[in-house]
Order: structure tokens, then C-alpha cells, then sequence
């Protein structure tokens, strides 16, 4: 496993490095750690922002892979002062490092200067033997550079990684809501804000409520609602929906965040899941008496140009009443 992960960051590595050079990027973790999550094209976002950039620019500058660094690969917000500490040893080892590159390559610059400065004078055939000698030297020492230099930008990577992944921990704790273990309105909000970024009204997001749990929970009992809520969890999750998070916001109510969905995309989807909810029958494990029949009522809206993301959810509540106004057990957007 852990042979695997390293052969697959080794080809990350190889296409990454390259980049750099080409475009001349600083070897510096912000960058490095930009120019590998790019070139693993696993973050389709940060390519196309990449992409679009290095078209215009021809380059990413140093003050937009920090920006992208925090968007994409670690958030600025989740640091506490341990992750700064590491952030910043990883900054000088790989200053160091660079440095030694750069000076290592200069001297290869050198030599090749010197090699063909000897080699257009008239006497160079005295001379070949000599050159071959010092461009050998020249070129293997930036050879031998240039491998610690890789090995340095590797263990950056793993560094990152270990990073990443403590601070998606943590970050899982606070966002994720203890009764259903889907995410909370905290995570939802998180995704809202990261998914606007990109959106073109195609940022579609639905309030998903359980009718008249309160009488439900009122003759079945609280235990029967809790299992509800989870179950209706269970259901908007097993519907696989791409590109989406799912969230419970409050109550009985989800919220399902769509990326890459238009209006009335998410409309039909919003129906499909509604039918597909009125569709289940459902008996309570203690009494095995079947329960009302499960509905639910949702809200749909889609984000329009620059809209904020507190407007976003203020729309598609208002939806989800309107939809509880018209009678329940149906949509409505805008
Ligand atoms: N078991 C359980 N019940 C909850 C939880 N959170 C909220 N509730 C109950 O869920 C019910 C929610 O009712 P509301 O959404 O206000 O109203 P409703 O009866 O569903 O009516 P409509 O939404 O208008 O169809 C209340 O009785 C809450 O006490 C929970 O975590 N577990």
C-alpha cells in the first residue's frame, strides 16, 4: 500500500518538476505543493485556474500559489501554530536546498561557458580531452544536486500530506454532526464557500425536510423520529448524487449542495428524490407497526452570479416553506 503511494508521488513528482522548470517556479513548498496537486489532476478547480493563469501570464507568480496553496491544498483557517512551525521548517529546508540547486547550476552554466569558449578557439583539438574531464565534473555535480534537491521536494510532499490529513481530522471533528455523521451546516457552509468560487449558476442547493415529524414523533415516539432523520440520510446518500455534499442543517432537515448542476437539473433531481422518498415503506422496529408514510418537502435554488452564500440559503428556505405552505410532499425553486 504504502509501495503503491509512493510510486504513484514518485509520477506525480516526475510531471511536477518539469513543470516548475519550465515555468520557471521557485521551488518553494507553497509552490511545490501547488505545482504537485496540480499535476496530480485531482483537483479539477485549481487546474483550470492554473491553466487559465499560465495562459494569461505565462506562469503562476509567487503571491498567487500562496493563494492557491491555501484554497487548494492546505486551508490558512485550520492552522494552529504547530502546523505554522512545520510550514515554516519545510519553507528553509527547501530554501536551502533550492539554493544549492540554483548555485550548482550556475556552475554548470559556467563550465558550459568556459567548455565553449576553449572549444571555438583554433588550437581546441589540444584541448577536448580536457573539456570532456571538466564538463563530466560539472554536469555530475548538478546531476548530484539535482537528486538531493528531488529528495527534498519528496519529503516536502510527505509532509504535506501528513499536514493535510491532520487537519482534515480536524477539521472532520467540528464539521460533522454527531447524530447521522454527515456533515453539520458548519461543512455544508465550508463547501458552499469553496464551490461558489468556480460556480457559473450551476451551484445548486436543496433543503430536504421530513413532513410533520413532530406528529410523527408524537405517536411513534422520539426514537422513531431519530431513526427517521438518519434513515432519510441513509436514502439521499444511497442516491449517489455526484459532485454533492450532504449535510444535516437542523432537525429533520438535509441540505444537499450540488456542484455543476443547473436549475432545472436539480429540479428534476429534487423530484426524483421526493418520489423516490414517498415510495418507501417504512415500519418501526419496536412496534413493527408501519408508520405515515415518509415525505418530505425541498426547497431548490441555484446560485446566481455573485450571489452570497448566506443569500443562497435564505432562498432555498424560502422554497422550503413555500413548499410546506403548498400542501408538503413537494418541490419548489425559483
Ligand atoms: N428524534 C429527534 N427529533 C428531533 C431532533 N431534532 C429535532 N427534532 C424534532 O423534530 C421535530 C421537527 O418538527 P418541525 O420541523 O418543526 O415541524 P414538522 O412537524 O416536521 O412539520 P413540517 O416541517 O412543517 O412539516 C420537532 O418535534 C423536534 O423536536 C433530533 O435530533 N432527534
Amino acid at each position: 500500500m504504502q509501495d503503491e503511494g509512493l510510486k504513484e508521488a514518485n509520477e506525480i513528482l516526475r510531471k511536477a518538476v518539469p513543470l516548475m522548470q519550465r515555468l520557471n517556479i521557485a521551488p518553494t513548498p507553497y509552490n511545490y505543493g501547488v505545482c504537485y496537486e496540480y499535476s496530480s489532476n485531482r483537483t479539477p478547480k485549481l487546474n483550470k485556474l492554473m491553466d487559465a493563469t499560465i495562459r494569461t501570464l505565462g506562469g503562476v507568480p509567487d503571491y498567487l500559489t500562496k493563494e492557491l496553496f491555501h484554497q487548494f491544498v492546505i486551508d490558512d483557517s485550520q492552522f494552529n501554530n504547530e502546523h505554522q512551525d512545520k510550514i515554516e521548517a519545510l519553507i528553509e529546508a527547501s530554501q536551502k536546498g533550492s539554493k544549492e540547486m540554483q548555485s550548482s547550476l550556475d556552475e554548470l552554466d559556467d563550465v558550459l561557458k568556459k567548455s565553449k569558449r576553449v572549444l571555438d578557439r583554433a588550437d581546441r583539438q589540444k584541448h577536448v580531452e580536457k573539456v570532456l574531464t571538466y564538463l563530466e565534473k560539472g554536469t555530475q555535480k548538478a546531476i548530484q544536486s539535482t537528486v538531493k534537491f528531488n529528495e527534498s521536494l519528496n519529503v516536502v510532499r510527505y509532509e504535506i500530506d501528513a499536514l493535510k490529513s491532520e487537519i482534515e481530522a480536524l477539521k472532520n471533528n467540528v464539521e460533522l454532526d454527531p447524530l447521522t455523521q454527515h456533515y453539520n451546516q458548519k461543512g455544508l457552509e465550508r463547501y458552499m464557500y469553496t464551490w461558489k468560487q468556480g460556480a457559473e449558476d450551476d451551484l445548486s442547493l436543496m433543503l430536504i425536510d421530513i413532513d410533520r415529524l413532530q406528529g410523527i414523533i408524537k405517536q411513534h415516539g422520539r426514537r422513531a423520529g431519530t431513526s427517521l432523520i438518519r434513515y432519510l440520510g441513509k436514502l439521499i446518500k444511497d442516491a449517489n448524487v455526484q459532485n454533492s455534499v450532504l449535510a444535516r442543517v437542523e432537525g429533520g432537515t438535509y441540505a444537499l449542495l450540488v456542484n455543476e448542476l443547473e436549475l432545472s437539473q436539480a429540479t428534476g433531481l429534487a423530484e426524483q428524490l421526493r418520489e423516490k422518498m414517498s415510495l418507501q415503506k417504512i415500519r418501526y422496529k419496536d412496534t413493527k407497526k408501519e408508520m405515515t408514510r415518509l415525505t418530505v418537502s425541498i426547497g431548490v435554488a441555484t446560485l446566481i452570479g455573485d450571489e452570497s452564500v448566506s443569500s443562497l440559503l435564505a432562498r432555498t428556505r424560502v422554497y422550503l416553506e413555500n413548499a410546506k405552505h403548498r400542501g408538503r410532499n413537494r418541490i419548489s425553486s425559483n
